[in-house]
């Protein structure tokens, strides 16, 4: 409003300053230094400009603008940034801030239809889930799938998968979606769905930004509960630990299991260095788990991490139900940790983490993460080559994350991948490592090297999940069967190769423009 235009930037089109839309251009230091980098504090580069959208026509436009320029420059939407190795990044182009979507009337951009047998919420792609949640739960609904932490943006949590406990019973957050609205690299304006525009539609989700930006997704929502029986039970055998997660999300255990399965591995160093509590385990129960983990020697304590739903007006019977489920699995006796919390406290359980580590000054650091896929039949070879091998006497701050997931609830039309073997089941490890300094970044990402060298060494056929590959090679090795589908796709809807360039997959036009010009 009454903004001044900004100085046109040396990297961008002169002309792209006369449009309407220049005055949602920010050229100034601040604003293109907070897009410069991302929550993974990996890479570092700087856009020309950040642009503010008010509607998703503001953001065709400038993409229109960009694909039919002589010199079209990159265009990344950024969310909330949570990348973790420059993903959401625009070298030398514009990063389209997309939380100034709708500002002001945010109530306007989730739209709950709570009626009839299949209710949904329509959200702006710049929506966070804890916003999502909270509208919907006041029709006492909610969508189905979460990640582990909640403020993540809508369209970049379905632009990768949208992975997490509730995954194994529904899929991930890309198999919840009705329909979307996607502004193209071309600059239109397409609404697609199962039935229209499918390419489109499948391209999308988990499309890493490659064919479109999401600005609304018609997303699949259930009835609430009230409260959660949260717990987490402690294994010192893989074997066990993995034998009863398996158990946990077949269709054995449907009726009489959780609604969310999850696990954690702790390695022995961190008893001794790491925290003296966490938010969900006090520091007795740490040293309780510190003395199993050296009375049985083992190299890790695994902990499996349920949540059963439920409504206070039965409270008894979900205590005969957790009783009558835990009589089933092989948890070390008397290691199994119970809260009973309300569902938001349950879903937004990463802000407790969130602040213990913001106020230890441990959350805006290096994130060198590692996400894989591995198929079933390996993650005995994975756990026994990593977590007993390469990092058994690793101590490196963060969080491990291994539980298993069903494929057939994945729709392989998409574009996001799972491991191509021909079984029925993959685990997610998550090595979410916190650098605190910077010779760890190095370190940290060698290990994460070696990891992938060591499954690569063993046949493990292992996926990335958030990918970062250095190579188109790596790319195409990612993709696989799916890699000649993927570039006709780019073609069609992104032929400017423009769109959010930082995921490094297709050398952009922008950029060969560029060093021509250079
Ligand atoms: C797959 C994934 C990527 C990040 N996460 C998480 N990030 C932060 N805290 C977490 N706690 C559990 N999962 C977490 C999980």
């Amino acid at each position: 409003a009454g903004q001044l235009r900004p100085l046109p930037a040396a990297g961008l089109p002169g002309d792209l300053f006369n449009l309407g839309i220049a005055s949602r251009l920010r050229t100034d230091g601040n604003a293109t230094a907070r897009a410069s980098t991302d929550f993974g504090q990996m890479v570092t580069a700087a856009p020309e400009a950040v642009f503010h959208p008010r509607t998703p026509a503001d953001i065709a436009a400038l993409i229109r603008f960009s694909a039919s320029s002589p010199a079209p420059f990159p265009v990344a939407p950024r969310g909330q940034g949570h990348s973790w190795r420059g993903q959401s990044l625009a070298p030398g182009g514009v990063v389209v801030d997309m939380r100034s979507m709708g500002r002001g009337r945010r109530g306007a951009r989730i739209n709950v239809s709570a009626a009839g047998a299949e209710p949904y919420v329509d959200a702006g792609g710049e929506q966070l889930w804890i916003d999502v949640l909270r509208a919907t739960l006041r029709h006492g609904l909610a969508p189905r799938v979460w990640t582990d932490y909640l403020r993540l943006t809508v369209g970049g949590t379905l632009s990768n998968a949208g992975i997490g406990g509730q995954a194994f019973r529904h899929g991930p957050q890309i198999a919840n979606v009705h329909e979307l609205d996607v502004v193209t690299g071309t600059g239109e304006m397409v609404t697609c769905s199962r039935d229209k525009n499918s390419d489109l539609f499948f391209a999308a989700l988990g499309g890493l930004g490659q064919f479109g930006v999401i600005t609304r997704a018609r997303i699949m929502l259930e009835t609430a509960p009230k409260r959660v029986r949260w717990v987490r039970l402690a294994y010192t055998d893989v074997v066990t630990f993995t034998k009863d997660q398996e158990f946990l999300i077949s269709d054995r255990a449907r009726e009489v299991g959780f609604n969310y399965v999850e696990g954690q591995v702790q390695l022995n160093r961190s008893f001794a260095e790491g925290p003296k509590s966490t938010p969900f385990f006090s520091a007795t129960d740490l040293n309780r788990l510190a003395k199993l983990a050296l009375r049985k020697g083992s190299a890790a304590i695994y902990y499996i991490e349920g949540a059963m739903y439920y409504n206070e007006d039965d409270p008894e019977s979900v205590d005969q139900k957790m009783e009558a489920l835990l009589d089933n699995l092989s948890f070390e006796p008397g290691f199994v940790f119970t809260k009973d919390v309300t569902f938001v406290q349950f879903l937004d359980r990463v802000l407790e983490e969130e602040r213990v580590l913001r106020s230890a000054g441990v959350w805006e650091v290096p994130h060198p993460w590692l996400n894989l896929f591995v198929p079933r039949s390996r993650i005995l070879d994975f756990d026994n080559g990593v977590f007993k091998g390469l990092l058994r006497d690793a101590n490196p701050a963060g969080i491990i994350l291994m539980y298993p997931m069903n494929k057939d609830k994945w729709d392989d039309r998409m574009t996001a991948m799972t491991p191509t073997d021909d079984e029925d089941v993959f685990y997610a490890v998550s090595l979410l490592w916190s650098a605190l300094s910077v010779d760890e970044v190095v370190k940290l990402e060698r290990e994460n090297e070696s990891v992938m060298n060591l499954c690569d060494k063993a046949g493990i056929k292992w996926k990335q999940y958030l990918p970062h590959h250095t190579s188109q090679d790596g790319w195409q090795q990612h993709f696989g069967a799916k890699w000649g589908k993927i570039t006709e796709l780019k073609a069609k809807y992104d032929p400017q190769a423009i769109l959010s360039p930082g995921q490094k997959i297709f050398p952009s036009r922008a950029e060969a423009v560029g060093i021509a010009t250079a």
